[in-house]
C-alpha cells in the first residue's frame, strides 16, 4: 500500500461529489485516485481539480487500474448490495454511504460475506454517531446524570427530495438514520416498529405520503417517535428532544449566529445535510482513513447496517399494514460482538 490511502470513490453525485472534496481537501492520510461513475462527464467533473486523480464508468475498472487501496460507495443505496460484493471480494477497507442495503435479506448477505473474510472491511455512513451534539446526548445517557431515559422525540426534516425518492425510501434511506442513532443512542436493538401516515402535505410528488410518523420501541421499552418530513420546503432540521428521569434535553437547533437587533430576533435555518453535518462527516471520513490505515474499520459496522436494514424492512411493513411490525435479527455473529 502507499503512504497515503488511495481511494476510489464511487459514484459522484450529491454526497459522492461533497466526499472526493473532503477527500481531497480537509482528510489527511488519503488521496482519490479514482472517481467511478456511469455518468462519465460526472466523474472526469469531480476530478477536475485533483491531479493524478482518474475517472473511470465502472468500479471493476478503477480497481483493475492497480491504485486503489481502498473504496468509499456514494451510490443511491439499491445499487449498494453489487457494488459491496465487488469490494469484499479485493479485500479492501469500505466505508459505504447509508443506507447498507434497504432490506434485511440483501444486508444478511453482505454480513456473510464479510465473516467469511474474517474481519471487519465495512464501515457504514451512518455520520451522526460523529456529530457533537449527539455524541454529548450519548454522554449523557450513558453517565445516568438525569437518571433513566425514557423517551426520544425526533424530527426529521428536509427541504424537498431528488427526483426517484420513493415512498419507501421515506423510511429506509431517512428513517435509517433514526434506527441506527436510536441503537447508538441506548445501546439497545429495537423491537418495533410501526407507522402512521396522517394529513398529507401537498407538496409532495406523486407516490409520497409525506411527512410520516414512526413509532419505534427498544428492548427496555424506550420509545422514540420519529416525525419523517421530506418536504418541508424551509429547510433541513435534524433534532431530537430526549425525556430522562430527571431532566429533557434537546439538541439539533440550527447553528449559526442568533441575532437579536432593530427590535428583532432570529437565527440561520440550515440549508441541507451538508451544513447540518460537515463537520461530522469530516470526522467520519477521518475515522474511517485512520482505520483503514490500520486494517480496520472506525465505526458503524456492517452489523449495525444490517440491523438498521431489518428496522428499514419492518418500517416498509408497518407503512403498508398500518400495524406493529416486530423486528427480528439473526445471532450476532463472533465478529461483531
Ligand atoms: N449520510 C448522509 O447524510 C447522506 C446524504 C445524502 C446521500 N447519502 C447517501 O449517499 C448515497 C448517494 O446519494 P446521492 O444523494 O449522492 O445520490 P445521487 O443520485 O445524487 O448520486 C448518485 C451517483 O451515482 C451514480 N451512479 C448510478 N449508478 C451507478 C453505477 N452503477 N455505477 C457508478 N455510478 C453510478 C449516478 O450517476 C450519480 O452520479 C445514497 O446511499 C444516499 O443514501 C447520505
Ligand atoms: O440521503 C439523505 C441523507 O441521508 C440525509 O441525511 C437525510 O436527512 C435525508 O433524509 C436522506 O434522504
Amino acid at each position: 500500500m502507499a503512504d497515503n490511502l488511495r481511494v476510489a470513490v464511487i459514484g459522484a453525485g450529491r454526497m459522492g461529489a461533497d466526499h472526493i472534496q473532503r477527500l481531497h481537501s480537509h482528510i489527511h492520510g488519503a488521496d482519490v485516485a479514482a472517481v467511478v461513475d456511469i455518468d462519465l462527464d460526472r466523474a472526469n467533473a469531480a476530478i477536475a481539480d485533483i491531479p493524478g486523480a482518474k475517472a473511470f464508468a465502472t468500479a471493476a475498472e478503477a480497481y483493475e487500474s492497480g491504485d486503489v487501496d481502498a473504496v468509499l460507495i456514494a451510490t443511491p443505496g439499491f445499487l449498494h448490495e453489487a457494488a459491496l460484493l465487488e469490494a469484499l471480494e479485493r479485500d479492501i477497507p469500505i466505508l459505504c454511504e447509508k443506507p447498507l442495503t434497504p432490506d434485511a435479506a440483501s444486508a444478511w448477505k453482505i454480513v456473510e460475506a464479510e465473516q467469511k473474510l474474517g474481519r471487519k472491511r465495512i464501515q457504514v455512513g451512518f455520520m451522526r454517531r460523529f456529530d457533537t451534539d449527539y455524541a454529548a446526548l450519548g454522554g449523557m445517557i450513558r453517565s445516568a446524570e438525569l437518571g433513566e431515559l425514557l423517551m426520544l422525540h425526533c424530527r426529521h426534516r428536509n427541504p424537498d427530495t431528488p427526483p426517484g425518492f420513493t415512498n419507501e425510501m421515506l423510511i429506509n434511506d431517512s428513517v435509517v438514520h433514526e434506527f441506527d442513532v436510536i441503537r447508538y443512542l441506548t445501546g439497545e436493538e429495537i423491537t418495533s416498529v410501526q407507522v402512521r401516515l396522517g394529513k398529507a402535505t401537498s407538496k409532495a410528488p406523486a407516490g409520497q405520503h409525506d411527512p410520516q410518523h414512526v413509532l419505534i420501541e427498544t428492548e427496555s421499552g424506550v420509545l422514540a417517535d420519529v416525525e419523517i418530513y421530506v418536504n418541508a420546503q424551509f429547510g433541513y432540521e435534524v433534532a431530537t428532544q430526549a425525556a430522562f428521569e430527571d431532566g429533557i434535553v434537546d439538541i439539533g437547533g440550527d447553528g449559526g449566529p442568533y441575532v437579536r437587533r432593530a427590535g428583532r430576533w432570529g437565527g440561520v435555518v440550515t440549508p441541507s445535510f451538508i451544513e447540518r453535518f460537515g463537520a461530522a462527516y469530516d470526522v467520519e471520513v477521518q475515522a474511517w482513513v485512520d482505520a483503514a490505515l490500520r486494517d480496520e474499520i472506525g465505526g458503524p459496522s456492517a452489523w449495525d447496517g444490517y440491523a438498521t436494514a431489518a428496522c428499514c424492512e419492518a418500517g416498509v411493513e408497518a407503512q403498508k399494514s398500518g400495524e406493529k411490525v416486530a423486528v427480528t435479527l439473526n445471532e450476532k455473529p463472533e465478529l461483531y460482538r
